[in-house]
């Protein structure tokens, strides 16, 4: 996918949210167990019901890989559910992958070719030759680690690189590899004080926003500095919409969830025209 065409279901939407896919088999309906893949079950209901206010989703693959081939099946079952019936939806490995290149090139096949992603996550730790074969794929987006939302992000994320924060570098250099126009970064929601300085870095890139609902982030700050003229922010949430209710009604209260968000965020757009 174009990020012109992400841009233009945002447009369509009033929406820049992604739903977090990260099915947990002791967190969904007791009912779904008795189905033969109840992730995938779990998935394509809250997909079918969501999908009117995200743009984008997002199964983080740990949730997968932790049932081994029958959980790697449901990915599979569940990125061919979206390609073929929301084709339009922007759709992200989040696997945190990175290596060295002869390895990142294997990995870069199976997520965009063979399963279909539209973007991978990526770790920036091995550095240049390590992202620059997911880079290689047209159309398709490597979604770079910068600011994290988690506590370890002050590890070696905000730490002094010279005259500069670690995360500030990796930006920066990120900027000069090959097909860069393809990168895409990830700074968590917790982190919004952060954005500003972040937009003078790279004022244009999709910045992939995770931390809302379950982590305690706050839409509205993010959005303060995080915004650009082509909107330029996914903002995901996982756990705070789909285990909105473990009952029959877990769709309905998913969908609940997600357009109570993709109205704020409406109103956030209409706010800033
Ligand atoms: O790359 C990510 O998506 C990610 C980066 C980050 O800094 N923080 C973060 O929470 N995530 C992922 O985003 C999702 C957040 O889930 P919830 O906290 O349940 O909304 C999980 O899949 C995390 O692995």
């Amino acid at each position: 996918m174009t990020t012109e065409n992400l841009i233009s279901e945002i447009r369509k939407k009033q929406s820049f949210l992604c739903v977090g896919l990260d099915v947990d088999l002791d967190k969904i309906p007791e009912f779904l167990l008795k189905e033969e893949d109840p992730i995938f079950s779990f998935n394509k209901a809250i997909i079918d019901a969501t999908h009117p206010y995200a743009v984008a989703y997002k199964p983080n693959t740990a949730f997968y890989e932790a049932y081994g081939l029958k959980g790697w099946k449901s990915l599979e079952k569940t990125i061919k559910y979206l390609n073929e019936n929301y084709p339009q939806i922007f759709t992200i490995a989040d696997a945190k992958r990175g290596d060295i290149g002869n390895t990142s090139s294997r990995y870069a096949k199976a997520f965009f070719k063979d399963l279909g992603f539209d973007s991978v996550t990526v770790a920036p730790y091995m550095g240049k030759d390590s992202i620059e074969p997911f880079l290689a794929f047209e159309n398709k987006h490597t979604i770079l680690l910068a600011l994290t939302s988690n506590g370890g992000a002050f590890d070696f994320q905000t730490k002094l690189t010279g005259e500069e924060e670690l995360y500030k570098l990796v930006l920066k250099t990120s900027k000069e590899w090959s097909n860069s126009e393809n990168l895409m970064y990830v700074v968590g929601a917790t982190k919004a004080e952060y954005f500003a300085e972040i937009r003078k870095i790279i004022p244009n890139s999709f910045i992939l926003v995770p931390g809302i609902g379950a982590q305690g982030g706050n839409l509205k700050e993010v959005c303060k500095y995080g915004l650009t003229d082509n909107v330029g922010l996914l903002v995901n949430s996982s756990r705070g919409i789909i285990y909105a209710s473990n009952n029959t009604d877990f769709a309905e209260a998913a969908a609940v969830e997600a357009k109570n968000i993709q109205l704020e965020m409406k109103a956030i757009l209409d706010g800033v025209r």
